[in-house]
């Protein structure tokens, strides 16, 4: 069965969508109409906003506990877990490897739990999208089935930087055949066995090199002692998040000093797990609050998270945000707004730990009340498309002024005007145009429908965190 996205209010593949329509007032993200096609007129925001959601789960969390659960040693069950592209294309690679994932009644809003239960592993056909976690984590298990997988990706990922994964492959005694430039497509020749042992890679341009070769080390004959080389190692919480999502299933990863992770050989155990929202993906909707004014609250945040997400409660009052927490509910009160008047703060962020966040805090700081710097994020260069100059290209068609530093971005506020929005096929480009015309009125986004990457239900959250109506009525296979 294909993953579905839910399209409707009166009907739901597990009878959900009307039970939570009636006795939950928050908007469930899981819950959505179709995405739109074409150029979306971004709405504007009319007044201060008063709204509370809940969020589908992380695409991070989502797609380590897949792997996991394939390498496991029995079934294993993801509550909750994210259904958008990144994961479709997640599970659809496990699967032509030989994997047994099918969706199960879930307990909640969230659309069905997987069931995943490991097989043995053959090689097949890997298509990452545009999925770094994806392309960088299913190479590797690709080595432990015991015939070839071909991988492979959307036009723009074959420039996403692949030549870690591929020399990190050859440097543990697997046979890769490409075409030389680092990139995709290459062919993995499984063998059935990884050998393992000592291995020093460059995870500078992503730290999912290193998370793709943790999540698989346990089964490796040797295990692994992986070592960092290179200058810098970005996005730190996600192999944190990698090292305890391993915890979960049993497997310990040692840390003798840092840059250097041990991993024995080792069963990795199967488990339940219920998959946190997404904080980054939280992002948008919460900056919303500083543009638009009012209060975003999200629900289901969780108490600790490995979540570089998590990092908005912290950035946001930087900005001039009130941020308050009640339970498991998140606040942001951005006041009067930019609406009412209310510039945010310039700020100078060093976002070398939380790359991912920075297309909205640039779109953000468009509306500061003097220039900003973000720093340390070079490597987004190498994300879904070069979000360093997507950015200042997007930005500065609205009017703006954003200048490409090498390892950031410099925003220097101006009075902003409408016009298109290019997204690059990057889901966060998309909703930072959405964000940017919250409050610059006929901004047209070219291509909504690409939030499906982590967040299909996009532009029906920001509709209704906006107070309108939604129209959609039917669950939808997720096109692939
Ligand atoms: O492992 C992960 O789940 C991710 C790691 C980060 O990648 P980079 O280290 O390449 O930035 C992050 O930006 C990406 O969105 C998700
Ligand atoms: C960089 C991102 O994604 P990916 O997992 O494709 O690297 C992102 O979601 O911002």
């Amino acid at each position: 069965m294909g993953v579905l996205r839910y399209s409707g209010r009166e009907e739901s593949i597990l009878g959900l969508a009307a039970r939570a329509e009636e006795t939950d007032p928050l908007i469930v993200g899981a819950l959505a109409p179709p995405v739109p096609t074409g150029p979306w007129a971004a709405p504007l925001a009319d007044g201060p906003l008063s709204a509370r959601l809940t969020l589908p789960g992380s695409k991070s969390l989502t797609n380590r506990e897949l792997v996991l659960a394939a390498l496991a040693d029995g079934p294993s069950t993801l509550r909750r877990p994210l259904h958008s592209r990144d994961t479709a294309l997640m599970v659809e690679g496990l699967r032509n490897l030989g994997v047994d994932v099918v969706e199960v009644p879930g307990d909640g809003d969230f659309g069905p739990d997987l069931r995943i239960t490991p097989g043995e592993l053959l090689g097949g056909t890997i298509d990452g999208g545009l999925a770094g976690t994806v392309l960088r984590f299913l190479p590797i298990v690709a080595a432990l089935a015991s015939g070839p997988s071909n991988v492979d990706g959307d036009p723009y990922a074959r420039k996403r930087p692949m030549r870690t994964t591929i020399d990190a492959l050859r440097g543990l005694g697997v046979e890769v055949n490409d075409d030389g430039h680092g990139t995709m497509p290459f062919t993995v020749h499984g063998t059935g066995e990884v050998r393992g042992g000592e291995l020093a890679i460059d995870a500078s341009a992503s730290s999912q090199f290193v998370s793709g070769l943790l999540l698989a080390a346990a089964r490796f004959t040797e295990g692994l002692t992986l070592r960092h080389t290179g200058e810098r190692l970005p996005s730190m919480p996600h192999i944190r998040m990698t090292i305890e999502c391993l915890a979960g299933h049993g497997v310990h990863v040692d840390e003798p000093e840092p840059g250097v992770w041990v991993v024995a050989p080792q069963p990795i155990r199967a488990r339940e797990v219920t998959i946190e929202p997404d904080l980054s993906n939280a992002g948008p909707f919460l900056g919303a609050a500083l543009l638009a004014g009012g209060t975003v609250t999200v629900g289901g945040w969780p108490a600790s998270t490995t979540q570089v997400g998590d990092e908005f409660l912290r950035i946001l009052p930087l900005l001039g945000a009130g941020v308050t927490r009640s339970g498991d509910e998140v606040t942001v009160d951005g006041g009067a707004g930019v609406l009412g008047g209310t510039p945010l703060h310039a700020a100078d962020l060093d976002l070398t730990i939380g790359g991912e966040l920075a297309p909205t805090i640039a779109t953000l700081l468009a509306f500061a009340d003097g220039p900003s710097t973000i720093t340390g994020i070079g490597h987004l260069r190498g994300h879904e498309t070069d979000r360093l100059t997507a950015l200042a290209t997007e930005i500065g068609r609205l009017g703006g002024e954003v200048a490409e530093l090498d390892e950031g971005l410099e925003i220097t506020p101006r009075a902003l005007h409408g016009g298109a929005w290019e997204a690059y096929a990057d889901h966060r480009m998309a909703t930072s145009g959405a964000l940017a015309g919250l409050v610059v009125p006929e901004v047209t986004v070219d291509d909504i429908g690409t939030t499906a990457k982590t967040l299909p239900e996009f532009p029906e959250l920001w509709t209704r965190m906006l107070g309108r109506d939604r129209t959609a009525t039917r669950w939808e296979p997720l096109p692939l």
